[in-house]
């Protein structure tokens, strides 16, 4: 049952497992976990349902899900040394479904040599990508996209599950733009037909989290037919504060405020934190756990000195290059397109709207040939896990709505975004205010190797759209800085690409590792491979936070197969 005030329920100290935080991984373990009759889980949930939000259903209303929405926390980091002192976005889902009611819907599962490195580091082989194959599988149902039209040649089916309950599926509506990104494909540029095979290198088909043209959630797929269980109880609009050992020695008690009443609600078995890469930190140190130093300095209790809480975080640094082209829509036939394709949306579940914005997407590697590289690789090394994983993503977008050409409005973006990323940015506690927002610090371009990567992002770029057909679609670029890059392209200096750089980089939404894993007994991490938090007992993390190294790619379809594998890890222990 969903409840949005708690005070009907008599007693909250009567369930096996009290998840914090419903999102993406929260809502996938309270599914499996309740999957036993005999197993009761409290999923306690800050925001509210995810049930009849129309912008939530829509995919290509995901815009409308962004900051200053109620389903958003709305966050933003503190000042980026290294980007010219702004202040970047921090979104995150507040809502039941959590970011995955929210986010852009790509699935990519990244490279195989991502997960044989979280092996490596943690000395888990249960981690390896052979191992985890199941996992992928077992969440996910690949399904027809909206306009049925025929996959074959767009995804490599042996790879996909078919019994899973979320819906993934390619893009359900066709676009100009994929006839000039497929056109373009050449040797530096190849074909993938399915980026999901280990190695993805190439272009091929954007896979989204979208079943019958409607968004497909963790939410959606997890919950929603579930609810009738008895031993499922969602509490909405319940903000978790702290997690509490009641005897002193096992971590039992989670502290929240429901509706603005202060609450306990006890776990027989295990506190499960869910509560995303920013709110995880935020929870563990307002319970005393982190670094000592830092806790005594405000006054917070030490329970468990672990200096590494809040302090892998991760985030792909991106850049929306954007070019008006020549092929321009007046506002009038963009509006008058807008309002036919939801008319449609809301009549069939077809047309435009069911597009997670793009249809197709690029994964490459650095040009070798490229001096600048080859002295980046001689000081550093090979800078991804594996020679078959990419360093560069490339995605190409139209904005808004055009009802003749087909190519939306008057600009083009294809995103640059830097997937290996060395740069730690930490999640702290705000001296004056602990129990409000934390200090988000992205660090973005703390490692000097990661702006080195990202001008050669920008460049393959640029490269990309430098064929006769590309050239006869882009008008000019609309910022200066670009327009400063494109003037220069392909001898860019150093000063030109850094200004531009820095002043237009910003988030990939993929934020990831501020609870990084580590090896049993490391001293360093926060979790050991089963998820255990270092030493407390009681109490494991099951979201994303865990991961030690983001995967090349978008981390949804990780989550997906971190939650599925924590369950049964779970179930296992504790059968
Ligand atoms: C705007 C956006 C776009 C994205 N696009 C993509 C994409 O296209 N493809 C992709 O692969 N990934 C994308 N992502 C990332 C992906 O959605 C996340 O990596 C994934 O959802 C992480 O799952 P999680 O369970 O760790 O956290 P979340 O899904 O964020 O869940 C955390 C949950 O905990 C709740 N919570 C937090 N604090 C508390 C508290 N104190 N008390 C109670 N509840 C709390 C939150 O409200 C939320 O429901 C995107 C993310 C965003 C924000």
């Amino acid at each position: 049952r969903i409840y949005e005030d708690l005070r009907i329920i008599p007693s909250l100290n009567n369930y096996d497992y009290v998840i914090i935080g419903g999102g993406l991984t929260g809502s996938v373990v309270a599914s499996r976990l309740t999957e036993n009759s005999n197993t009761s889980v409290l999923l306690l949930e800050a925001g509210g349902s995810h049930q009849g939000a129309y912008y939530l259903e829509v995919p290509g209303l995901q815009s409308f899900t962004g900051p200053g929405t109620v389903y958003n926390w709305n966050y933003t980091s503190v000042p980026q040394i290294n980007l010219l002192n702004n202040t970047i976005p921090a979104p995150r889902g507040h809502v039941l479904g959590g970011s995955s009611s929210i986010n852009g819907m790509w699935y990519t599962r990244g490279s195989s040599a991502d997960y044989d490195r979280w092996a490596n580091i943690t000395g888990d082989q249960g981690w390896l990508w052979d191992e985890l194959q199941n996992y992928f599988e077992k969440s996910e149902s690949f399904v027809s996209p909206a306009d049925n039209h025929n996959i074959s040649g767009q995804y490599d089916p042996s790879l996909h599950g078919t019994q899973g309950p979320l819906k993934v599926t390619v893009g359900g509506y066709s676009q100009s733009l994929d006839q000039l990104v497929m056109g373009r494909l050449d040797k530096q540029f190849p074909f993938i037909e399915d980026y999901d095979n280990g190695k993805p290198l190439g272009f091929g088909w954007t896979q989204t989290t979208i079943g019958n043209g409607t968004r497909s959630s963790a939410a959606t797929a997890y919950l929603d037919k579930y609810l009738n269980r008895t031993n499922l109880d969602i509490a909405l609009n319940s903000l978790v504060a702290r997690v509490i050992a009641s005897n002193g020695s096992r971590i039992d008690t989670v502290t929240f405020t429901n509706n603005g009443l202060l609450m306990n609600a006890t776990a027989r078995v295990e506190v499960l934190l869910a509560a995303g890469v920013f709110n995880d930190p935020h929870i563990l140190l307002n319970s005393g756990i982190g670094n000592a130093t830092e806790l005594s300095a405000m006054n917070i209790p030490v329970v468990n000195n672990l200096p590494s809480v809040g302090k892998n975080l991760t985030e792909q640094p991106a850049i929306s290059n954007l070019w008006n082209t020549t092929n321009p829509v007046t506002t009038v036939e963009a509006e008058a397109a807008y309002e036919q394709a939801l008319t449609q949306w809301n009549n069939t579940r077809t047309g435009r709207m069911v597009l997670a914005i793009s249809n197709t997407v690029g994964f490459t590697r650095m040009n070798t040939s490229d001096p600048d590289v080859e002295a980046l690789v001689e000081q550093y090394g090979e800078l991804a896990p594996g020679p078959a994983s990419p360093h560069i993503e490339l995605l190409p977008t139209v904005n808004a709505f055009d009802a003749e050409a087909n190519f939306a409005n008057a600009q083009f973006v294809l995103d640059s975004v830097n997937l290996i990323p060395y740069s730690r940015g930490s999640i702290t506690l705000d001296p004056i205010n602990p129990s409000g927002p934390p200090l988000i610090d992205y660090n973005f371009y703390g490692a000097p190797q990661d702006i080195q990567v990202m001008r050669q992002a920008v460049l393959s770029a640029l490269a990309f759209v430098s064929t006769p057909a590309w050239q006869e679609f882009l008008a000019e670029p609309v910022s200066p800085l670009l327009a400063a890059v494109v003037n220069e392209y392909p001898n860019v200096s150093t000063t030109t690409m850094d200004t531009y750089i820095r002043a237009s980089t910003s988030i990939s939404f993929h934020a990831t590792g501020s609870c990084s894993m580590s090896p049993e007994g490391a001293e360093w991490g926060v979790v050991d491979p089963d998820f255990h938090v270092k030493g407390v007992q009681g109490l494991r993390i099951i979201d994303a936070s865990i991961m030690p190294f983001a995967p090349a790619g978008h981390p949804q379809a990780a989550a997906y197969m971190i939650a599925e594998r924590v369950a049964d890890i779970i179930k296992a222990d504790n059968s």
